[in-house]
C-alpha cells in the first residue's frame, strides 16, 4: 500500500495506526507551525508544503509500525530539523524524546515547537552537534535525512544497547548504503519498505552496533590536549 495524497494519510493515522481524534489535533498544530515558521527559515522543502500530511508526518508516523516504545523508554532522533520524525514520534508514542540538533535557528524553533504543543515535560532538545551530546542508553535511534550511514552509526553507536532500535529513513538508498556497509552493521538491519514513496525505504535494525573507531569526543580530547601544551 502507498499512501500519496493528504486524505489517504491522515486515513491511514486515525484507522491503522490508532490514532485519536485529539492527537490528529495536536499533528494539525504541528503542521501549521511547521508552514507558518517555514516564512522565516528554510525547513523543509518548499515543495513539500502543501503535502505536509504524506511527505512528513505519515513519512515519520510510519516508523512506529517497527516501535512501541512505552512511557519510560528513551527515543533519540538524529539531526532533527523541522521535527521529522522526532515531533512526530512524541505527539503520538508517550515516551521520551530527545531531538538532536545543531544548528541556532533551527534548536530555537524546536523549543517553541515543544512549548507550542505542550510537549516540555518528556521532549527535549540537544542543542549541540551529535559529537557532544553526553552519551546516554537509547531505547529507539532515529535520523531522517541525517548522514550516509557510516557517519551516522559511527556518530551514534555510544548511544546504542544491545536491546536499541533502529529506524533510519534512508530514501532511495537505503538498499545501496547498507550493501556497502561492514558485514557486522549489515547483519543486524533490514530493509523495509517506505509507506509513503515507492522508491524510498527504511533501515531497521536491533542492537549495539559495533564502532570501527573511538567516538570522535573520545578521539578529540587527547588531541586537542596535545596541542596546547606544545
Ligand atoms: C537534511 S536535515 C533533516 C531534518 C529532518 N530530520 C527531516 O528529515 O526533515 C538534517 C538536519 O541535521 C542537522 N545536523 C547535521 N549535522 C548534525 C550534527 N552533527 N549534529 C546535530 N545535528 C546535525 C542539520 O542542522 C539539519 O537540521
Amino acid at each position: 500500500m502507498l499512501i500519496q495524497d493528504e486524505e489517504s494519510a491522515k486515513a491511514w493515522l486515525t484507522d491503522t495506526l490508532g490514532v485519536s481524534r485529539e492527537t490528529m489535533a495536536l499533528l494539525e498544530r504541528l503542521n501549521a507551525f511547521v508552514v507558518a515558521e517555514a516564512e522565516h527559515q528554510n525547513l523543509v522543502s518548499a515543495s513539500t508544503l502543501a503535502h505536509m500530511w504524506q511527505r512528513h508526518i505519515v513519512d515519520s508516523a510510519q516508523l512506529l509500525r517497527f516501535a512501541d516504545p512505552r512511557v519510560d523508554e528513551h527515543w533519540i532522533d538524529l539531526g532533527s530539523g523541522a521535527g521529522f520524525p522526532g515531533l512526530v514520534i512524541a505527539l503520538i508514542a508517550p515516551c521520551q524524546v530527545t531531538l538532536v540538533e545543531s544548528r541556532g535557528l533551527r534548536i530555537a524553533y524546536l523549543e517553541r515547537a515543544i512549548a507550542h504543543l505542550g510537549l516540555g515535560d518528556r521532549v527535549q532538545v540537544a542543542g549541540v552537534a551529535l559529537e557532544r551530546v553526553p552519551t546516554v542508553a537509547a531505547d529507539y535511534i532515529s535520523a531522517r535525512a541525517f548522514a550516509p550511514l557510516p557517519r551516522l552509526l559511527e556518530g551514534a553507536a555510544r548511544f546504542s544497547t544491545e536491546n536499541t532500535r533502529w529506524l533510519l529513513p534512508k530514501g532511495r538508498n537505503a538498499r545501496t548504503e547498507l550493501e556497502s556497509a561492514p558485514s557486522a552493521w549489515q547483519s543486524m538491519f533490514h530493509v523495509e519498505q517506505s509507506l509513503t514513496d515507492a522508491d524510498a525505504a527504511i533501515l531497521v535494525g536491533t542492537g549495539s552496533v559495533p564502532s570501527s573507531n573511538p567516538p570522535r569526543s573520545v578521539l578529540q580530547r587527547p588531541m586537542r590536549k596535545h596541542r596546547s601544551r606544545s
